[in-house]
């Protein structure tokens, strides 16, 4: 079914390709048929059972395995997003190869027999970094994200331009697997409500897709007035707690006649650092599958596989304060993080199968596990060490902070350095005004370790030095808001830090390649100059390790270390943070790991305590509900801005 792989096609070949595709594609179609309520596929009555995975969240490797479990579930559609940020690293600059080949994920869902509904924003929420939109558009300070803003529709045109037309062969009625594509997503939740920007979009899919692909609008209950659009379908989201029939009865209101479709129907939910775990019952998530199915409408389960935000790659949203992501987003979905069928997919599959044909056979076992370790892992020093190999190209020089998009920097980390020109020779308050730590700060005096400031949580220190003294705070970006934010999620030191009662002033700001240098296989522990006997602070540590036999799916624990980075044979397998949790392990997909003896390599950056004994271990299982270690409460003190000290309370 599924065509060659599309070339890139200016649009004006498109009514000949049109007509091409259209020979050899024959009578293939996928309509609303509003006379009955339902879809017709190729004339005959259709209704889609989906499951969404996102290809951004599994490495490519994994791809066929988890579709083709989909599948053996009873789904005949599989429903995913398109991060442009994925896939645009810088402007003009395009992505697609690897675990980034979107037609390759088009060409597996098709070998997996699975429809496609296709989500390709521009923005998707999703839970990821800066809900897809790519950074680089906050270069421009001032720019309205999701609106009618020219700089904001330029970079969206020039986006679209590129991604639509290679989309167009993979269209259903051309032949290929898309039977319907989203525009934009839950807009109706966003504040500007900007019908300007709806139109142009509908418009602009229409110019580059054709005029007989599906396109249509997804919104909460609260946002179909603002998301839906004349000329789209309109679908709600909603879950298992929600009142059905309420929402579809809303629904109806602006879609009379045609199938009812819930195109994401929560069968578990995200979680935060420094929350509890989230679940969503069996019984809840089939008996509402159930009803919806019984109406004969359509409905997409998100998430079916949720798979992983490896890298940098998470979201954060705000609920009175800013709560990233984790690394993990196994969204206790029917399909585990490490690909496994759960409890709740066997009961849904039983669902389905009421209703539907579903394929015979057995889904396949649970993947092999391994276990191994304690590993001990040695210094190889702290970060500033290598702060020459981490930026070459040396420091942007500025009077007062910069922030990362200032200094092209996405994600990661950005050294701020400042030298004191007073010495402070008592305990000093140092803080940033209006909460301007983006995210977490860790500070240094002449290279000692000093503690952490954290946006919302941890707005103070108390510092010493003498003049000349070398300042320096290591600023991580821990994932841009990814939904509902009212402005632009900035990162990096905001507003320029106070020691006292003085403005600190004349900044270097380090934009830290740290995957660059830890890719290089060279032995770090050869390259630092420092030898610190006790590290403080940032500082990178690693092993090697051989898998004896064949080695499995495993999850890496981190007993007693604090928040960090890690990384396997150079591949960025995400942030820790054991100390604040509830995630204590991190999946390791088995096709990152040499087996038969070769030796893998393991780095940690931790940024903050290490543990008496530096040791990880791999275990068979996952941790993602460890009670609370610590409910951290700061009371905002109403003069300064400045938190009190952490109430630590035991969460056990
Ligand atoms: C806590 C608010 C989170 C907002 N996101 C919501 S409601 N969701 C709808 C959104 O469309 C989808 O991308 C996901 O982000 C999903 C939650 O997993």
């Amino acid at each position: 079914m599924a065509p060659k792989k599309p070339l890139c096609l200016p649009a004006l070949l498109l009514p000949l390709l049109t007509l091409l595709l259209r020979l050899g594609a024959g009578t293939r179609s996928f309509v609303v048929d509003r006379e009955n309520d339902r879809f017709l596929l190729d004339g005959a009555p259709f209704r889609y059972v989906s499951g969404s995975l996102h290809y951004f969240r599994v490495p490519r490797v994994l791809w066929a395995d988890r579709l083709f479990k989909m599948r053996m579930s009873g789904l005949n559609t599989v429903q995913f997003y398109v991060p442009w940020n994925y896939h645009e690293p810088e402007p003009g600059v395009y992505n697609f190869n690897g675990s980034r080949d979107l037609f390759a994920f088009l060409n597996e869902a098709s070998v997996a027999n699975l429809l496609v509904i296709l989500r390709p924003g521009p923005y998707i929420c999703a839970e990821w970094d800066m809900g897809g939109l790519p950074a680089w558009l906050l270069q421009k300070p001032d720019i309205h994200l999701r609106t009618s803003d020219p700089d904001f529709l330029a970079a969206v045109d020039s986006w679209f331009k590129v991604l639509l037309p290679r989309l167009y062969p993979w269209l259903y009625h051309n032949g290929g697997n898309i039977i319907s594509i989203q525009v934009e997503n839950e807009y109706g939740s966003y504040r500007a409500c900007d019908f300007g920007y709806m139109r142009h979009l509908a418009g602009l899919f229409r110019a580059l897709l054709g005029d007989r692909i599906l396109l249509f609008t997804t919104d909460g209950p609260e946002g179909l007035k603002c998301g839906s659009l004349q000329g789209l379908y309109t679908t709600v989201d909603f879950g298992p707690a929600d009142n059905m029939t309420k929402i579809f009865a809303l629904l109806r209101k602006y879609e009379p006649r045609g199938p009812l479709v819930n195109s994401e129907y929560y069968t578990g939910w995200l979680d935060y650092w420094g929350q509890n775990h989230s679940t969503r019952s069996i019984s809840a998530v089939t008996t509402g599958l159930e009803n919806m199915l019984r109406l004969g409408a359509s409905v997409n389960m998100y998430m079916f596989h949720g798979g992983t935000n490896f890298g940098y790659w998470n979201g954060a949203d705000e609920k009175g304060r800013f709560l990233p992501i984790t690394t993990s987003y196994d969204y206790d979905a029917p399909i585990s993080e490490a690909g496994d069928p759960t409890p709740k997919l066997f009961a849904l599959r039983n669902v389905i199968s009421e209703f539907q044909e579903i394929p015979l056979g057995p889904l396949p076992p649970p993947s092999p596990k391994m276990m191994l370790g304690p590993l001990t892992l040695h210094l190889d020093g702290d970060l500033l060490a290598f702060l020459d190999f981490l930026c070459p190209q040396g420091p942007i020089r500025s009077i007062l902070p910069l922030s990362f998009e200032a200094v092209k920097q996405d994600r990661g980390f950005v050294l701020y350095r400042t030298y004191l020109t007073y010495t402070v020779s008592e305990p000093t308050q140092f803080w940033v005004p209006n909460n301007g730590v983006h995210d977490r700060a860790y500070v240094m005096v002449d290279g000692v370790f000093q503690g952490v400031l954290e946006r919302n949580m941890k707005h103070q220190l108390f510092l010493m030095g003498t003049v000349g003294a070398k300042l320096d705070i290591l600023l991580e970006n821990m994932g841009r808001l990814s939904f509902g934010s009212n402005s632009s999620d900035f990162k990096g030191l905001l507003e320029p830090p106070i020691l006292g009662q003085r403005v600190l002033t004349q900044w270097l700001m380090f934009p830290l390649k740290v995957d660059k240098l830890v890719k290089w296989w060279f032995p770090l522990q050869l390259m630092k100059r420092s030898h610190p006997q006790v590290p403080s602070g940032p500082t990178f540590y690693s092993t090697t390790f051989p898998i004896l036999g064949e080695g499995g799916d495993t999850f890496l624990f981190l007993p007693g270390w604090t928040k960090g980075q890690v990384w396997i044979n150079g591949f960025n397998l995400g942030r820790y943070w054991t100390k604040r949790g509830p995630q204590e392990t991190l999946y390791v997909p088995r096709p990152l790991l040499f087996s038969r003896g070769a030796l893998n390599k393991i780095t940690l950056l931790e940024l903050e305590n290490v543990p008496p004994q530096p040791q990880i271990q791999f275990l068979d299982r996952p941790i993602l509900n460890s009670t609370l270690h610590k409910t951290y409460i700061y009371s905002l003190s109403p003069d300064t801005q400045s938190a009190s000290e952490p109430m630590e309370l035991s969460g056990h």
